[in-house]
């Protein structure tokens, strides 16, 4: 796969920040030079970056979610070796090659009548390149964990794994917005909307809605599907001891076949994502849930998108994602 550029050891050797006696996890962390070799790994997990925001742009979104691979990866890689963190469980692959992409984003005239459609162009590419990598993976028996980019991605997440599994996968979503829009140029909005039209998509739960942002004609559509549920923020935030049951009640919901945890940043109050809020869950929270998903056999994937990262905030972003991905592969 032409768009896909598959990281060597060399490629982070100088992000690696050693001191002697000890070991950092980008000093032990598993690589492939071909996808073909993926199944011949030990690695259960493959770790996969999508560097754009070009769906987040095309939703009227703030920009900047691109970086977020970037911050994650340079915190990820300096973690600590040691009883908790085994490096030979992750596969560093490497990242969808968005320049690209993002070059032609960047060159259309923001006053063409049709930016936002040239935009959903550009979406629907980055699609198909997610959707036949996130397939390859899941076929060759590993877990992605994916950093975007924008939520758009969500849509050939669900698609790759429906075409692993031969079968609609059901999600779960920790998000502050269901991305049910409607049906028009492909953006960071309307992923879940596309994977129901192109029947990749089952159940889907999501956990954390915010009501503020939520428009009633979504809210109507959830309430005719039996497929579609939503846990509001709202009401989940009122009781926070209950919060892990509820969490895993969810889980049980959806746990019957096999299933894609989503995690949209702007979920957490106050984290740098392209639609920040005050409100949400703490990300000791977020990490309880992580836990709890990740001890779950049928997760097929781990999405983690719509991390915006500034110069200033780089480094607390990182940090916090590779929590994430270090609590997601551990025992
Ligand atoms: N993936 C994010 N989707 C949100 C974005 C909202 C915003 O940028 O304010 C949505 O479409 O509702």
């Amino acid at each position: 796969m032409e768009a896909l550029k598959i990281y060597k050891p060399a490629d982070i050797e100088k992000l690696i920040s050693k001191r002697k006696g000890e070991v950092k996890f980008g000093e032990k962390v598993q690589f492939v030079s071909s996808l073909d070799e993926l199944k011949n790994t030990s690695a259960q997990y493959v770790l996969l970056g999508i560097p754009e925001d070009i769906g987040v742009r095309a939703n009227h979104g703030k920009p900047g979610t691109s970086k977020a691979w970037k911050s994650l990866l340079g915190a990820l890689i300096n973690i600590q070796v040691n009883r908790f963190n085994d490096p030979n469980k992750l596969l560093l692959l490497g990242e969808l090659e968005c320049k690209g992409f993002m070059q032609k984003a960047a060159n259309i005239d923001t006053t063409d009548p049709n930016y936002l459609l040239k935009l959903g162009d550009l979406v629907k590419e980055i699609d198909q390149m997610v959707a036949e990598l996130i397939e390859i993976i899941i076929s060759a028996g590993k877990i992605p964990i994916i950093i975007g980019g924008g939520h758009n991605n969500a849509y050939g997440n669900i698609k790759g794994a429906a075409k692993a599994t031969n079968a609609p996968i059901n999600i779960i979503n920790i998000d502050a917005h269901t991305d049910l829009r409607q049906l028009e140029h492909r953006h960071s909005g309307n992923g879940f909307s596309y994977a129901i039209e192109g029947q990749f998509l089952c159940k889907y739960s999501v956990f954390g809605l915010h009501k503020n942002y939520t428009p009633e004609y979504i809210f109507k559509e959830m309430d005719f599907s039996e497929n579609l549920e939503f846990l509001l923020a709202e009401e989940l935030l009122q009781f926070p001891d209950e919060l892990n049951r509820r969490f895993q009640k969810c889980i049980e919901n959806i746990d019957d076949s096999k299933f894609g945890f989503e995690l949209d940043c702007d979920a957490i109050a106050d984290f740098p994502s392209s639609a920040k809020s005050p409100s949400g869950f703490s990300i000791n929270q977020i990490r309880n849930f992580i836990n709890m998903i990740s001890k779950n056999e049928n997760c097929a994937y781990f999405h983690i998108c719509e991390a915006a990262p500034d110069e200033m905030s780089t480094g607390q972003v990182g940090k916090t994602l590779s929590y994430f991905v270090s609590d997601f592969i551990a025992e």
